[in-house]
């Protein structure tokens, strides 16, 4: 529940822009939109009034230092944390009371930093978790093509614990993307990759976002930005600072000093 001391159905006096349900509605290109949106902990303010927009089919990288807010905006999207103001809408609807679950069922997929695979199950078995609540009847060609997608058709019997850190990243994005998601959020995904494990999620990301999903991507390897992004936004003490394409935000002399060290 979001602490507004707003009557939704009085005229809006507060001279603000007119909620953005209709900017993510049909006829535009805007599918997830945020208006406002504030995030305190106790009297700590780590997200202030963000207004931040992903069009339908965009790969967009949210960048920026520890603790500029990154982390919390994605939980404030996914619905792990209560917004404290403001609103979120997505695809036509206001989403910013929904659960969890009902923000997945609308289209919303997450993998999150902390890996969530069954390591005592196979990849056959993990995978098989959100296919079967997408798939009707025989669920093994399902999941035997979702192993294909993100190319672990040969490893379906391997426990997912067996995995290389990198395969087990590819399985976390299959099971999201699997689920059927118009956006997917991705905290991390490279952290601790090798580099051919990062080149195969970056062909990963940049293949199902081929396949129109769009995608909110946080990520400190501005090399695995500059693979995957048309868009970027810098996140900074808890406000968007810069929005841009990556070779702009690499040239901003502002973003190098406050997150890109300055050299
Ligand atoms: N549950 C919480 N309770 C209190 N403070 C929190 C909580 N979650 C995050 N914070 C604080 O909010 C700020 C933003 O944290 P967040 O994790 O969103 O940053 P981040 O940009 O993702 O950082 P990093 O790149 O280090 O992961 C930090 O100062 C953090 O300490």
């Amino acid at each position: 529940m979001t602490t507004t001391d707003t009557d939704s159905t009085a005229p809006d006096t507060s001279g603000r822009k007119p909620p953005a349900v209709a900017a993510t509605g049909p006829g535009t290109d805007t599918l997830l939109q945020t208006d406002g949106l504030t995030k305190r902990f106790g009297g700590f303010t780590a997200i202030d009034g963000v207004d931040f927009a992903v069009e339908e089919g965009q790969l967009r990288c949210l960048i920026g230092p520890n603790g500029a807010g990154k982390s919390t905006l994605l939980k404030l999207i996914t619905g792990r944390h209560e917004a404290s103001e403001g609103a979120i809408y997505y695809d036509g609807a206001e989403i910013t009371d929904l659960r969890p679950n009902e923000r997945v069922d609308q289209g919303i997929g997450m993998k999150f930093q902390v890996p969530s695979v069954f390591d005592d199950l196979t990849a056959f078995e993990n995978m098989r978790l959100p296919i079967q609540r997408v798939v009707d009847g025989d669920l093994e060609p399902a999941v035997r093509d979702a192993l294909e997608r993100v190319d672990l058709g040969g490893q379906a019997e391997t426990l997912a614990g067996e995995l290389s850190h990198g395969e087990q990243g590819r399985l976390e994005i299959g099971m999201a993307a699997a689920l059927e998601p118009d956006l997917l959020l991705l905290d991390e995904p490279v952290a601790g990759l090798s580099v051919e494990e990062r080149d195969e999620v970056a062909e990963l990301v940049t293949d199902l976002n081929a396949d129109g999903i769009a995608f909110i991507v946080i990520e400190h390897d501005v090399d695995f930005v500059a693979d995957i992004a048309d868009d970027v936004t810098v996140l900074h003490r808890g406000a968007v600072f810069r929005e841009g394409d990556i070779e702009a935000i690499r040239d901003d002399d502002e973003v190098r000093r406050i997150y890109l060290g300055g050299e």
